[in-house]
């Protein structure tokens, strides 16, 4: 594509006399530039992309993109912000790739993950070729790609969409981060659907206020559509139990479709009956009363169940074909799952890393455990400080004997960590074990016949940031060493 032909989807109403080269391909890492690339410069948090302009030049950019002026030997186009113009010029440079996939965005703070899974499931079950993006990686087709982020930038958004189109995929479920929604990166994205799976304490480190918290979820929703579309038809899959629900309906010109437990909605769940290995509970919906089976427990996972049935329903899925996929669901890696070296208590890992998610599984874990419920618990640190007391005082309420460790420290010192952890105990005893792996070890061997330890906040990580520094770690594999050493 001609340079003049591709900013004009910046700023139509210019026209441009300078040199016109062709574009081979849009990068902003200097690093993966190729003859004939067009640079992007972002301003990044670690350093400046506009310090990196010249050295793009020299390695073959054939223009460059930036918020200011700068004297290069190639057309430079001045933007008012970088980021925006990449999210522009990456979709229409790519086609547009997002509107040849059914786009279905999920949202919230917790639930995720699992969600997206869910519905990759359903949607994958009935006969689609499926692309899934978010935490864990880019699945395209069933094959795994390794990410970086939960929402990818829009550059390597639309990249993995042009790669999902060529590869034949038709449906696309993706985890639309806070962060993502702030930063544009989902600018361009043409969704289909968008699900909201809760609101509660997170990332306050970025978004300082809850209200800004939810505000910037609520652009999902506000980018939904501003015209009702009925064919193809939009819709909001929202959370009848939360209170941002509300707020999120105000703001969408899309169908809505709601569900719960505690308040009536569209889709309802009714009689939740739960063992230790799977729930059961009446679904009350527009198409009549069906009972839905599942291998997963705690009244959380039927909220995710209930958003992913919603979002089948909306894909234009039969219900039975959807209660089909989920009772077939085994689970998503590092979400509550089990390690079973042959002991007689149980272990579980899981990803809650905020004060809701640990409330939850504990509260869960408290339903089937028979004795003690240990917890180890960390929290990450260059993430939101205030949520440290919190999850220290409900490790405490929620179990008997808590043990406060390191999750990913990153730049920040484990034990002020631990000390901000420590805030929100009082009289509670707990035990303080800086290693992670000394606390699993720990946990192990004080455990007896019918205990349950808790694993909690690093799920499917098979990492550890401690400065720098990437260690490997997995909590499984380190439970299961412990285990069989006991
Ligand atoms: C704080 C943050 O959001 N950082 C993101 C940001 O990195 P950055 O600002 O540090 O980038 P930088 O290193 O300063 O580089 C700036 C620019 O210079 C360019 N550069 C750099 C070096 C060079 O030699 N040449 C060059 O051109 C870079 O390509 C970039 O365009 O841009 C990167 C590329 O898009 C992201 O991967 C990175 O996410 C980091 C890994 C991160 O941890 N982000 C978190 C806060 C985040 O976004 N989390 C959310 C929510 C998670 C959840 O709750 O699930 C997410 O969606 O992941
Ligand atoms: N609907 C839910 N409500 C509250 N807690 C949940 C819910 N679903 C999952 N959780 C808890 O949150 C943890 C993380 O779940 P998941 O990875 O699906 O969320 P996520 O929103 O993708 O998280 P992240 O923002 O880190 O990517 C789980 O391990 C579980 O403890
Ligand atoms: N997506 C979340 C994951 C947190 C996982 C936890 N293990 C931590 O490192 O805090 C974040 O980047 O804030
Ligand atoms: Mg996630």
């Amino acid at each position: 594509m001609k340079l003049h032909t591709l900013i004009s989807y910046l700023q139509p109403y210019k026209t441009y006399s300078g040199d016109n080269p062709d574009i081979s391909s849009i990068e902003n890492d200097s690093r993966n530039i190729q003859k004939g690339s067009l640079f992007i410069c972002i301003k990044g948090y670690n350093v400046d992309g506009h310090d990196y302009a010249g050295l793009a030049v020299q390695n073959g950019a054939a223009a460059i993109i930036a918020e200011k002026d700068m004297n290069l030997t190639v057309p430079v186009i001045v933007v008012p912000d970088s980021k925006r113009a990449m999210a522009v010029l990456a979709d229409a440079f790519l086609g547009q790739p997002s509107r040849e996939l059914h786009l279905i965005g999920i949202t919230g703070t917790n639930g995720k993950t699992t969600i997206s899974h869910l519905i990759e499931k359903i949607i994958s079950d009935s006969g689609k070729k499926t692309g899934l993006i978010g935490t864990m990686y880019t699945k395209i087709d069933g094959k795994e790609y390794e990410v970086k982020n939960t929402t990818p930038d829009s550059l390597t958004l639309q990249k993995i969409f042009k790669q999902m189109v060529d590869e034949g995929v038709s449906s696309t479920v993706m985890e639309v981060s806070s962060h993502a929604l702030d930063e544009g990166r989902i600018h361009g994205c043409d969704f289909n659907i968008a699900v909201f799976s809760n609101l509660t304490q997170d990332h306050l480190d970025y978004h300082k206020t809850m209200e800004a918290y939810k505000n910037a979820k609520g652009l999902l929703f506000s980018q939904l559509g501003s015209c009702f579309s009925h064919n193809p038809p939009k819709f909001a899959v929202l959370n009848n139990d939360d209170e941002a629900t509300k707020s999120y309906i105000r703001a969408t010109a899309a169908h809505i479709l709601t569900y719960g437990i505690d308040h009536k909605a569209d889709l309802q769940a009714k009689n939740i009956q739960m063992t230790s290995t799977g729930t059961t509970f009446e679904l009350i919906s527009p198409f009549g009363v069906h009972t839905v089976s599942m291998q997963l427990i705690g009244k959380f996972s039927v909220y995710n169940v209930l958003a992913s049935i919603g979002a089948g329903i909306a894909t234009g899925i039969s219900i039975e074909e959807i209660i089909h996929s989920i009772k077939e669901v085994q689970g998503v890696s590092g979400r509550f799952e089990t390690v079973d070296a042959g002991q007689d208590f149980s272990v579980i890992v899981d990803y809650s890393h905020t004060p809701d998610s640990l409330k939850n599984a504990l509260s869960t874990v408290k339903q089937f455990a028979k004795k003690r419920v240990f917890v180890i618990v960390g929290c990450g640190g260059d993430r939101d400080r205030s949520k440290r007391p919190l999850m220290a005082e409900i490790a405490c309420r929620f179990s008997s004997d808590p043990i406060f460790t390191s999750d990913n420290p990153r730049s920040e010192d484990p034990n002020q960590i631990l000390k901000d952890m420590e805030e929100g105990v009082q009289g509670h005893p707990y035990k303080l074990i800086a290693d992670r792996k000394e606390a699993i070890y720990y946990a192990v061997k004080a455990a007896n016949e019918g205990d349950v330890i808790l694993i909690a906040g690093k799920g499917h990580e098979t990492y550890q940031l401690i400065g720098n520094q990437i260690i490997h770690f997995d909590d499984r594999e380190v439970a299961k060493e412990a285990i069989e050493g006991r």
